[in-house]
């Protein structure tokens, strides 16, 4: 068993969600997520993995878990996880017989992931770990955007292709706010299997340059070892198998990264739900560490408006009115043309918030004493408010 290590919480109930993803399949995204849970399980982390890759879950088999029992639900409907090395973890593959491909439309999808962050019971957890389905498209947005991921890490493979696809899933997170926690690289060399010594047989280094490109943590290196896929098809990681190989040894490495401090929340902690009138669920105000530009942390309000201090030091102070006015929901702006359907007339110079709540990480939600309560106002459309001139009558 390794030393303890004490992870940094966001607070006394939600994990630390970290998001493991890659622009592209086979880059070896799963077997990544599943001994980087299991390190961290090794080394005292309360540890949950979600097998967010609907369409091919591949962490059963890779932890050895039977998938043809249906899990148990608790007294509270809640969908009790499985348990293997010490981590908890929930998969599409344990609700679908394993021959049965999951042919499911957006919306189900949407539902089901939900489902597995909020519906499981989970128990304490320092981190939960969300194994994404590889791309760029709707569940990477959809996770991205209903939960407060506190850092994405991306595996990628020295090619140049895979990295160019890489650098895709970077700016994707970058847009839902999701910082990037750091990137791995992975099959970066071959492990000899009677020597174990590391030799490069293809280009090398590529994580290394986009990590260095985009002005993020480098996590490892992880050379290719046959021993992975023997350890991976026999359901037991190669963390437990060969802990002392190179590859086990990168892996252990990274979850004690990944469960450290540096990793530590930027901004107030998410989610909150803020009633104003009474102040229950106000977010406590952290210090501003210049971490990401668009975080806010503290959120105030009183006749003046919203006071917002941004990770970044910088901080505003946005009128309830102007808020109010600034809402692009579809019933405040035309969708298509972007014209203003909201009559400026009918907002009362009194309007204020009565809640405010968070919308994954990217963004607040806000519903007024008019009743409106259908905008996102998102930190950057709050972060550009400030300064600006909101038309008025
Ligand atoms: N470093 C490695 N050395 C050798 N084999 C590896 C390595 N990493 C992963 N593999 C193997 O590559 C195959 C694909 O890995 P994995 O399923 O983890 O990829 P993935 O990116 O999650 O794929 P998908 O996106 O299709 O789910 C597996 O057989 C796995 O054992």
């Amino acid at each position: 068993m390794k030393n303890k290590t004490h992870p940094t919480k966001q607070n006394g109930n939600q994990p630390r969600m970290i998001a493991v993803s890659s622009g592209k399949g086979g880059v070896g995204k799963s077997t990544v997520s599943a001994n980087i849970a299991v390190a961290m399980a090794r080394s005292g982390v309360r540890v949950g993995l979600v097998d967010a890759d609907i369409y091919g879950p591949s962490i059963p088999g890779m932890l050895g878990l039977d998938t043809n029992t249906p899990p148990q639900m608790n007294d509270e409907n809640k969908v009790i996880p499985s348990e293997a090395f010490g981590v908890k973890i929930i998969s599409m593959a344990m609700l679908t017989a394993d021959d049965q491909p999951s042919i499911l439309r957006g919306p189900m999808v949407a539902k089901y992931l939900r489902m597995f962050v909020a519906q499981v019971e989970w128990g304490e957890l320092d981190i939960l770990l969300l194994d994404l389905p590889p791309g760029t498209g709707d569940i990477q947005l959809t996770l991205a955007q209903a939960f407060p991921i506190l850092g994405a890490v991306i595996v990628s493979t020295p090619q140049d292709v895979s990295l160019k696809i890489a650098r895709r899933g970077l700016r994707m997170m970058e847009q839902v706010n999701v910082p990037i926690a750091g990137v791995i690289e992975n099959m970066s060399g071959f492990t000899c299997p009677s020597c174990g010594e590391v030799s490069h047989i293809f280009h090398q280094g590529g994580g290394e340059e986009i990590a260095a490109d985009i002005k993020v943590p480098f996590l490892g290196k992880i050379p290719l070892d046959p021993a992975i896929v023997d350890s991976g098809d026999n359901g037991s990681p190669l963390v437990v198998t060969n802990p002392d190989s190179p590859a086990a040894q990168t892996f252990y490495s990274i979850a004690k990264e990944l469960a450290g401090p540096n990793l530590a929340q930027n901004g107030v902690v998410l989610p909150f739900n803020w009633a104003i009138e009474t102040g229950l669920g106000k977010p406590a105000p952290v210090t501003a560490s210049g971490g990401i530009h668009n975080q806010p942390c503290s959120l105030d309000f009183d006749s003046a408006g919203l006071h917002i201090g941004w990770a970044d030091g910088e901080s505003a102070v946005l009128p309830a009115r102007d808020l109010r006015l600034a809402c692009v929901c579809a019933a405040c702006r035309d969708e298509v043309t972007g014209a203003r359907l909201l009559d400026y007339e009918s907002v009362p110079l009194s309007i204020a918030p009565v809640r405010i709540w968070s919308i994954g990480n990217y963004a607040l939600g806000i519903a007024f004493s008019d009743g409106h309560n259908s905008g996102i106002f998102t930190f950057e459309a709050l972060r550009q408010m400030q300064g600006a001139n909101i038309e008025d009558v």
